[in-house]
C-alpha cells in the first residue's frame, strides 16, 4: 500500500484524530519543513483547510459527516469541551457533528433543516446559550483555518516566488498526494461497484482518510460530486479539463491570481504547469534532434504525446500552442522534481494505475513517450517505414495474432512508440551514358604490329598526318605519327617510305628523334617514335613578345645547326628545316620530320626535285627557281636542292629569332616566293631589333654567311658552327689595360711599326685570347 505522506504532514496537526481514525497513515516527517511559526501544513492541508472557504453544502456535509462519524474533538479549537451531542440545528448546513458516512446510520445529533429533526433539549434558554456557543466555536474554527490557511499559503508563496521552483518539495508531495488520494479513491470506488459487502464491512476510518485525500485534492473537485448519497459514481462527472491552461508568461501563482482562483488550487496548477514545462523540455530536445520536429511533433501528437487535452482533435493543435509558448528556464532542481513527481506518479500507477484520473494517465503515457523519444540518438522516427520483419516481431512480442495489424494500430492499443532506423539513404550517383566499351576502346587505341597504344593527347598536325602523344602497355610515353595517304599517288608513298628509310638510318645520331616501330597498311602510315616535350616554333612563339636574349639565341641557335650537321654529315638533305620540325627531347633539340629529305648519292652535291615542296618562308631561291634540267629521257623542270638550301633554312630559322619572322615574311602569297627569287629583292639585317636592341656583329655576320643568295658560297654547317657568333671572345678589364700599355711601350721603343708587325701583333694576342679560354 502507498504511504500518504501528505498525511504525514497532516498529523502533525492532526495526528490524535487520524490516528483515533484508526488508519494506516504513518508518521513521515523526513522532509517536513523545518520552519518555525506557524503551524506547517502540507499543500493538502492548506488545500483542505481552504476548501472549508467555498465548499458546496454538499461536500460541507460530507466533511462534516465524516469528522463527526469519526468522534473527532474539536482539539484544534480554543473551546472544544463541546461534545457532538451536544450539536444544535446547524440550520442550512451539516455541522461537524453531523451524520455518518454515507447517510448510512443517522446522528441522533443531525440537524437538517429538510428532515425537521427535533432537537433534544429542554428549555429554549439553555438551546439559546448552546448555539451562542456553537456559534462561537465555529466563528473561532472558521477564524483559525483562514488564519492557518492565510499564514500557510502567504509562506508557500513567498518561497515560491523566491525560489522559483529551486525548492518545491513539499509541492511533489502534495501533487503525490493529491494523486495517491485521488488513486485510493477510484480504487475504492471501484471496489464499491465490484464488492459492495466487502465495502461495507470495511473500517470506516479507512474510508474517512482515503475521502479526506479525495477532499483534500483539487484535482478531484469533480469527486465532491460523484459522493451521492447511494454511493453511485455514475453521475461523476467528467474531471476537470486543467489541460487547457495556457501560462504564457505566468507563474502558477501568477496565473492563480490573474485568474483569481483559490489559493488551494496553487499545488495542482503547479503541478500542471511543471509537467507542461517538462514536456516542452522534452520536445525542445527532440527537436534538436535530426529528425524534424514537424514530423516529431505530429507523431508525437497523435499517439501518445498529446498531453493536457482531452479532445483529438485539437491534439495537434495544442501541443503546437504549447510549443510556441515562450521557452522558459527550468533548472536542473526543478526538472528533478518533476522528475520525482513523474517517478511517483509511476510507482502508485504501478499498484494500481486503474485509479489514475485520466488527464494524469495522459501525463504519465505523454512522459513516458517522451522519456523513449529522447532515449533514441540517431535514430529516426519513421513509423510509416516499419520494416515487415520488424512489424512481425513487435505482433509476436505483444501478443497480437492479426498479421494485418499496421504499425498506427499497434501503436493506439500498446501506447507503443515504435522507432525504425530510417533506410540508409541511396547516394545518388551521376551515371554517364554508357558507351560501347569496343568502341570507345576502338577510338582510344591504336595498334601498330600488334602493338597497343592508347592515345593520350594530339601533339600536332601536318599536311597530310596527325601525331600523337601516347603510351603502350607499360606506360611507356610514344609520339605516333599518323600519315594517311590514300590521296598521294606513288611518289607520295615512296617519299613516306625514304623518310622511313632515312629515320632507320638515323636512329642512331643524337640529333634525329628516333624511330621505334612503323607499319604501312591499307592506305595508312604509323610511325612510332620518340616523344618529343615541345617543338621550336612553340619555343618561339612563346618568347615573342619577351626582350632579346642573346644566350638564347646562341644556344637555340647552335642546337639546330648542330642537328643540320649531324643530317648533313649522314648524306642527307632534309629540304624542309623549319622551328616546327625540331623538338626538345629531354633538353636536347632533335630533327623529327624527313618528309622531304633526300639522300644525296656519294660525291654529289645536289639532288634534283620533280616536285616544288616544302615551307616557302624556309625555302632556298634555288628550291624555288626551276634550273630547266632537261634529261634526254625526261625533260621537264627540275628543281637543284642541296646541303646550302638547309642552310638557308637555318639561315632563316635564326633571323627569326633576332628580327621575329623570317627574311621574307612580310611579303604575302606569291610575291614572297617571288622576293625570295629575285636576287634583287635583299634580306635586310638591321644592327637593332624593332625593340632597339642591339645585335651583335658576329650574329649579323652570321646571318649573311647562311642567307647568301648563291648557294656556292653559302657557309657550310661548318662554318656556321665555327662563326665567332657561336665562339665569343671574352676579355676581362686587366687584359684590356695590359695590352694597351704593352703597346704604348712597344711604340716607345719602335720607332715605326709596320703593318705586318701590327698583323702579326693582333694575331698573337687572338691567339693568347683563345688559350687563354675565357
Ligand atoms: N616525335 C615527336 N615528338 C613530339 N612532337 C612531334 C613529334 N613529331 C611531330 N610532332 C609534332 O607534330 C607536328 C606535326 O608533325 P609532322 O611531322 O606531321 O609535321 P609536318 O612536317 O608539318 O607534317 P607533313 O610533313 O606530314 O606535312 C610537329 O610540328 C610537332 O609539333
Amino acid at each position: 500500500m502507498a504511504k500518504y505522506s501528505y498525511h504525514s504532514r497532516l498529523s502533525i496537526h492532526r495526528r490524535e484524530p487520524l490516528q483515533n481514525l484508526g488508519t494506516n497513515i504513518e508518521p513521515d516527517d523526513s522532509d517536513d519543513e523545518k520552519v518555525s511559526g506557524p503551524p506547517v501544513l502540507s499543500n493538502f492541508a492548506s488545500a483542505f483547510l481552504s476548501e472549508g472557504d467555498k465548499n458546496t453544502s454538499n461536500i460541507r456535509e460530507e466533511e462534516t459527516n465524516v469528522f463527526n462519524n469519526s468522534n473527532m474533538k474539536l482539539s484544534q479549537t480554543p473551546n472544544n469541551s463541546i461534545e457532538p451531542n451536544q450539536a444544535d440545528d446547524l440550520s442550512l448546513h451539516s455541522t461537524l457533528f453531523a451524520n455518518t458516512v454515507g447517510n448510512r446510520q443517522s446522528s441522533l445529533t443531525t440537524m437538517n433543516s429538510t428532515n425537521n429533526f427535533a432537537l433534544n433539549h429542554d428549555t429554549n434558554k439553555e438551546h439559546t446559550v448552546f448555539e451562542d456557543n456553537l456559534q462561537k466555536i465555529k466563528s473561532l474554527q472558521q477564524t483559525m483555518k483562514e488564519e492557518l490557511t492565510s499564514r500557510y499559503i502567504e509562506r508557500r508563496n513567498k518561497r515560491f516566488l523566491t525560489s522559483r521552483r529551486n525548492n518545491l518539495g513539499p509541492a511533489k508531495r502534495a501533487s503525490t498526494s493529491a494523486i495517491s488520494a485521488s488513486t485510493e479513491d477510484r480504487y475504492q470506488e471501484n471496489d464499491k461497484h465490484s464488492n459492495n459487502e466487502k465495502y461495507s464491512t470495511q473500517d470506516d476510518s479507512n474510508i474517512l482518510a482515503k475521502q479526506v485525500g479525495r477532499l483534500s485534492s483539487p484535482l478531484n473537485r469533480q469527486n465532491r460530486a460523484f459522493q451521492s448519497s447511494n454511493g453511485d459514481d455514475t453521475n461523476m462527472k467528467e474531471p476537470v479539463d486543467y489541460s487547457s491552461i495556457e501560462f504564457g508568461e505566468l507563474t502558477p501563482f501568477e496565473y492563480l491570481k490573474k485568474h483569481d482562483l483559490p489559493t488551494s488550487e496553487l499545488p495542482y496548477i503547479s503541478r500542471i504547469y511543471f509537467e507542461k514545462q517538462k514536456l516542452e523540455n522534452r520536445q525542445t530536445v527532440l527537436r534538436k534532434r535530426r529528425f524534424s520536429s514537424k514530423e516529431s511533433l505530429s507523431l508525437g501528437t497523435t499517439s501518445s504525446l498529446a498531453p493536457y487535452s482531452n479532445s483529438k482533435n485539437n491534439t495537434t493543435n495544442q501541443v503546437s500552442r504549447d510549443l510556441s509558448l515562450p521557452r522558459r528556464k527550468i533548472s536542473d532542481t526543478s526538472s528533478k522534481i518533476s522528475k520525482q513527481i513523474l517517478k511517483s506518479n509511476i510507482n502508485l500507477s504501478e499498484s494500481g494505475s486503474h485509479g489514475f484520473p485520466p488527464d494524469l494517465q495522459s501525463i504519465q503515457r505523454q512522459h513516458e513517450s517522451a522519456e523513449k523519444l529522447s532515449r533514441a540518438p540517431l535514430i529516426d522516427l519513421n513509423v510509416n517505414n516499419v520494416s515487415p520483419k520488424r512489424m512481425d516481431k513487435l505482433r509476436e512480442t505483444h501478443k497480437f495474432s492479426d498479421s494485418r495489424l499496421n504499425v498506427q494500430d499497434f501503436s493506439k492499443k500498446t501506447d507503443v512508440v515504435v522507432y525504425e532506423k530510417q533506410a540508409p539513404r541511396k547516394k545518388v550517383e551521376i551515371v554517364e551514358p554508357k558507351r560501347s566499351h569496343s568502341k570507345l576502346a576502338k577510338r582510344n587505341t591504336i595498334t601498330v604490329n600488334d602493338t597497343e597504344y592508347e592515345k593520350i593527347e594530339l601533339l600536332g598536325r601536318g599536311g597530310s598526318s596527325r601525331v600523337y602523344k601516347v603510351k603502350n602497355s607499360q606506360n611507356k610515353v610514344f609520339a605516333l605519327k599518323r600519315v594517311s595517304f590514300d590521296e598521294f599517288d606513288d611518289s607520295s608513298v615512296d617519299g613516306f617510305k625514304g623518310e622511313i628509310e632515312l629515320l632507320e638510318k638515323l636512329s642512331n645520331e643524337s640529333r634525329v628523334v628516333k624511330l621505334f616501330d612503323y607499319q604501312m597498311d591499307s592506305g595508312v602510315l604509323f610511325l612510332i617514335m620518340e616523344c618529343g616535350d615541345h617543338d621550336l616554333s612553340q619555343i618561339l612563339s612563346q618568347r615573342s613578345d619577351m626582350p632579346l636574349d642573346m644566350d638564347f639565341v646562341r644556344y637555340h641557335a647552335r642546337e639546330v645547326v648542330r642537328c643540320i650537321k649531324i643530317v648533313h654529315d649522314a648524306g642527307i638533305v632534309h629540304s624542309d628545316l623549319k622551328p616546327a620540325n625540331f623538338v626538345f627531347v629531354k633538353g636536347i633539340l632533335k630533327i623529327i620530320d624527313f618528309g622531304i629529305a633526300n639522300a644525296i648519292p656519294d660525291h654529289t652535291v645536289n639532288i634534283y626535285r620533280e616536285n616544288q615542296i616544302g615551307t616557302p618562308n624556309y625555302m632556298a631561291p634555288e628550291a624555288l627557281v626551276a634550273m630547266n634540267y632537261t634529261n634526254e629521257n625526261d625533260g621537264g623542270n627540275k628543281w637543284k636542292v642541296g646541303k646550302p638550301s638547309d642552310i638557308w633554312s637555318c639561315g632563316c630559322i635564326i633571323y627569326q629569332m633576332i628580327y621575329g619572322r623570317p627574311p621574307y615574311a612580310g611579303f604575302q602569297g606569291q610575291n614572297r616566293l617571288l622576293a625570295i627569287m629575285n636576287p634583287d629583292v635583299k634580306v635586310i639585317f638591321s644592327e637593332k631589333t624593332a625593340n632597339n636592341e642591339s645585335i651583335p656583329r658576329s650574329l649579323i655576320d652570321l646571318m649573311k654567311g647562311c642567307l647568301t643568295r648563291d648557294p656556292e658560297k653559302r657557309w657550310s654547317v661548318d662554318q656556321v658552327l665555327e662563326s665567332p657568333f657561336f665562339n665569343p671572345i671574352v676579355v676581362t678589364p686587366f687584359f684590356i689595360k695590359d695590352l694597351i700599355k704593352n703597346a704604348v711601350r712597344y711604340g716607345v721603343d719602335q720607332r715605326e711599326v709596320s703593318n705586318e708587325k701590327i698583323e702579326e701583333l693582333a694575331n698573337d694576342v687572338l691567339g693568347r685570347l683563345t688559350d687563354f679560354k675565357m
